[in-house]
């Protein structure tokens, strides 16, 4: 039967027992693991971070963040030096070592259609079950298709050594790059689906820290636990693609949707966060996340669910044509031999991640048209060569806007969207600009000579 609480005060049953001093073993060490261990040692936990990639490993261990995240550095360093954080390639190792052990491996969109792909989970989650040498609590954060956790609890009980007791359960993850340390630290709600009276206990005192500040617990079961995360990604896509599709509304009639995202958001019910329009979403979650969960809902025969988050999808990826047609129909009809400037290539502003980046699909798409494009972005360059080498890269954005017919702004970091129009127009060729994330004042670039362009506003 499943057992649906909110509270914060901590229910736990008379005979549950919590190991002392629990070891916390953390299996992935990417933009979720690796700040996943980092913080548990903040909350006072001896932790061990495994990954099967030995140059993160190694980075992580001599204390570098193989990523950009801010805050994550300093407070690696800081937990290296107690001790109490270690990071290893030995998976087997960190199973026998552990008492509860985080799954944060990868769940990336297939290659060849819209499921997750949960080779990684299943891996990480038998290594742990095969290797357990004292019991054991497998703790499920990666985001994962409902009906997923059952059928891991099916595969372990067979991979379990004789007289070890192993319970799994599932703890979504709400963190947002960019924000990941305090999000994790702080967060604004702790889901456990799936607990027994021991694991619940047990789970209660990992997140002792942030149930001390009234952070709510949701004790639920296993389904609900993992549709919950899915859901809130399907909410947040469904909002976006929702102000994108009134965007277009607003062009043809000749409104702002800046100023009516602002109106809209005073009303408590609507509230203003996720209503910027723009390029739309990217990045490791929401674009992988909504697809699976439309492909888990036409598998359940949910169809309406699947349908809706189609519409979200498509409305989403038309935006990043829409920018594409913009930036034709601003350099007369084709880009061929055009010089274009892209500042940004990161998903969002704040993060080096450049999986799905709107801004860099964008970038391909009109070099692949004969366009010249030159991108700049404050910390994703790196990453964004490595995904797209043909490109070419600047160091600043004034490099970048040198020499330009046309300027895309399509990242939103602050530093692109405190730039002075009227220094940028004596570089740029034709002043033309398209702020493809509304965060520009239209009447300030136009005032310096720029041509200007913004989704869901009136033409220049
Ligand atoms: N990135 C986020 O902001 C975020 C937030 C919430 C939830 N999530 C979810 O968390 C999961 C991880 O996402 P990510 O962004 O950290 O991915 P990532 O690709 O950055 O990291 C995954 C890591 O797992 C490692 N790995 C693969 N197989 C392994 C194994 N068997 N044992 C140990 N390590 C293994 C990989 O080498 C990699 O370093 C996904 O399910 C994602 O949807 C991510
Ligand atoms: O008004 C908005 C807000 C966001 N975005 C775009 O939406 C994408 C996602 O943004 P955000 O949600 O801030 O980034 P993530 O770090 O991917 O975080 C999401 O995905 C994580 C992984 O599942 C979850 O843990 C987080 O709760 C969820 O916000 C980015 O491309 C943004 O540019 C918009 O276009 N308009």
């Amino acid at each position: 039967m499943s057992k649906t609480t909110a509270t914060t005060v901590a229910a736990v049953a008379a005979d549950a027992t919590v190991p002392a001093g629990l070891k916390i073993s953390v299996y992935g060490t990417g933009y979720l693991g690796a700040t996943h261990a980092v913080s548990m040692a903040e909350l006072g936990f001896e932790v061990m971070g495994v990954d099967t990639d030995a140059n993160k490993v190694a980075a992580l261990a001599a204390g570098k963040v193989p990523f950009f995240e801010p805050g994550l550095p300093e407070l690696l360093e800081k937990q290296l030096a107690t001790g109490r954080l270690t990071f290893s390639t030995d998976l087997e190792e960190a199973a026998r070592w552990g008492d509860v052990h985080f799954i944060c491996v990868g769940t990336p969109q297939m290659k060849t259609s819209h499921a997750a792909n949960l080779g990684y989970v299943e891996a990480a989650t038998s290594t742990v079950a095969k290797n357990l040498t004292k019991n054991g609590v497998i703790v499920g954060k990666s985001t994962v298709p409902v009906g997923t956790a059952a059928r891991l609890r099916e595969l372990i009980a067979g991979l379990t050594p004789e007289g070890v007791e192993v319970d799994l359960l599932w703890n979504p993850e709400f963190l947002r790059e960019g924000k990941a340390v305090d999000d994790t630290l702080h967060p604004d709600r702790i889901v456990l689906g799936g607990t027994n009276a021991r694991t619940e206990a047990i789970m209660r005192e990992v997140y002792a820290g942030p149930i001390a500040e009234g952070t709510p617990v949701v004790v639920t079961d296993l389904p609900t636990a993992e549709l919950v995360k899915v859901s809130a990604n399907a909410f947040l896509a469904t909002k976006i693609s929702f102000i994108n599709a009134i965007a277009g509304v607003c062009e043809a009639a000749g409104a702002d949707v800046t100023v009516l995202a602002d109106a809209l958001g005073h009303d408590v019910r609507i509230g203003r966060q996720f209503l910027d329009a723009g390029l739309g979403f990217g990045g490791g979650c929401l674009p992988k996340d909504i697809r699976a969960l439309m492909h888990r809902s036409n598998e359940l025969g949910a169809y309406r669910a699947a349908a809706l988050l189609q519409q979200v999808d498509e409305i989403n990826m038309g935006q990043r044509e829409r920018v594409i047609d913009m930036t034709m129909e601003a350099l007369g009809g084709s880009v061929l031999n055009r010089r274009i400037c892209v500042l940004g290539a990161a998903f969002k502003p704040l993060t080096d991640d450049v999986r799905d980046s709107p801004a860099l699909n964008v970038a391909a798409a009109l070099h692949l048209r004969g366009a010249q494009v030159t991108v700049f972005d404050p910390e994703a360059g790196d990453t964004a060569r490595a995904s797209f080498p043909t490109l070419s890269y600047a160091t600043s954005a004034e490099e970048a806007v040198e020499g330009t017919d046309v300027v895309l702004m399509l990242t939103e970091w602050k530093q692109f969207t405190s730039l002075d129009p009227a220094a940028l127009a004596k570089v740029a060729t034709s002043p033309r600009i398209i702020d493809a994330r509304g965060k520009l004042d239209p009447a300030e670039w136009r005032a310096a000579g720029w041509e200007f362009r913004g989704l869901g506003r009136t033409a220049a």
